[in-house]
């Protein structure tokens, strides 16, 4: 299903200065020099679009630093006025909006503990009524695509146009590599969902480490996200908040230089005919998959129609196991991940149950009917 969006382009509204799109500042405003001086550093790279600074901080217990408040907001104003960098806060409320409005801050984002409340996201949604701000939502915290895509709507109800997503990763209770889960599949039916809509990717929040956020931003813009936001601050080590995560603007500038730009479509007509005849034999091999598959549960039916007929019960924990093993060892000797022969199989299995399901449940009424009759 398509979302009904009415969006422009990113391109309408925001203007990458280098590609690719850079949103960058330190996570939390904490002292003007910290500010101003981080944005200039960053001005001086070349790369920054906008500058970020989050000054209302929504934080798991209390007593820890929430911010420096609206007083960050005049920071921010010097900063942009002394390096002509836009700005972009988090709002959290209908009064931030107010006040953020009144600065003059440039760009919005909604954090992922908003995303999660759809009246908060009403609340910031209906302060935004009549204001042609751009607007970014953070994915909620749990991975709920359908909570990030109703905060957008919400958003884009209020008649903001200049709207992106941003893909910060997803709290799983599975401690990983990550802060927080990527769950790139999330993000990527969000683009199935709304193609046009920009992604923007927050390899900070996802990484939780400087060491990890090279591979998070070249993963993102090999998945077709139009930019990224990094947190970056003068100086981690002695930063109030996510110093572990945070880069200096010297090591981000270093970082974005690194990374690879690939383009979604090529002008080349010999590449485009090459990928035209490999994408011709994945067409026919995926048809062949379908075919197979389908072939597989007729037989899946008629097994469950004999199960039914002999009062046999669906699951064989014994039979499903030995297919389990037998077939993930087959997709190894082929090269294919264990893993990933596994999910497939479950997928393919719980089909059979859903199916053997219906067959068992299916009333008894014609027989019986046709017994009355005779
Ligand atoms: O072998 C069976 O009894 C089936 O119904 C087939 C099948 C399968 O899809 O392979 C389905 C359910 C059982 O748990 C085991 C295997």
């Amino acid at each position: 299903m398509k979302l009904d969006l009415k969006i422009q382009p990113l391109s309408s509204w925001i203007t990458a200065k280098k590609q690719p799109l850079l949103i960058a500042g330190p996570c939390s405003a904490e002292t003007e020099e910290q500010l101003v001086a981080t944005a200039h550093l960053l001005a001086k790279t070349g790369r920054v679009t906008a500058l970020r600074a989050g000054i209302w901080k929504p934080r798991t217990r209390p007593g820890e630093f929430e911010g420096i408040g609206s007083i960050g907001l005049e920071w921010l104003k010097r900063a942009k006025a002394e390096t002509g960098l836009p700005t972009a806060v988090e709002v959290a409320t209908g009064k931030h909006v107010e006040e953020a409005l009144k600065a003059g801050v440039d760009i919005f984002w909604v954090g992922a503990r908003s995303t999660v409340n759809p009246f908060t996201v009403q609340e910031i949604a209906d302060a935004l009524k009549g204001v042609d701000i751009p607007v970014m939502v953070k994915n909620p915290v749990n991975p709920d695509l359908s909570l990030w895509i109703g905060a957008l709507e919400r958003i884009n109800n209020a008649g903001i146009t200049k709207l992106a997503a941003i893909h910060r990763g997803f709290s799983s209770f599975e401690k990983t590599a990550f802060r927080n889960e990527p769950m790139w599949d999330l993000a990527i039916n969000l683009k199935t969902h709304a193609p046009d809509l920009p992604i923007i990717n927050d390899p900070s929040h996802i990484s939780g480490n400087r060491e990890l956020i090279p591979y998070v931003s070249q993963k993102a813009l090999d998945l077709d996200m139009q930019g990224l936001m990094i947190e970056s601050h003068i100086d981690p080590s002695v930063a109030w908040t996510d110093a572990k995560q945070q880069l200096t603007p010297a090591a981000l500038d270093d970082l974005v230089g690194r990374l690879t730009l690939r383009q979604p479509e090529t002008a080349s007509s010999e590449v485009k005919d090459k990928l035209a005849e490999l994408r011709n034999q994945i067409d026919k091999l995926d048809d062949l998959v379908i075919q197979k598959l389908a072939e597989r549960m007729q037989i899946v039916e008629k097994i469950g129609q004999y199960k039914k007929d002999n009062g046999i019960t669906i699951l064989q924990v014994n039979r499903w196991d030995e297919i389990l093993q037998k077939r993930t060892q087959y997709g190894k000797a082929l090269k294919l991940e264990a893993d990933f022969t596994e999910k497939l199989l479950e997928l393919i299995h719980s089909e059979s149950i859903r199916k053997q399901t219906e067959i068992m449940n299916q009333s008894q009424a014609p027989v019986q009917e046709k017994l009355t009759h005779a």
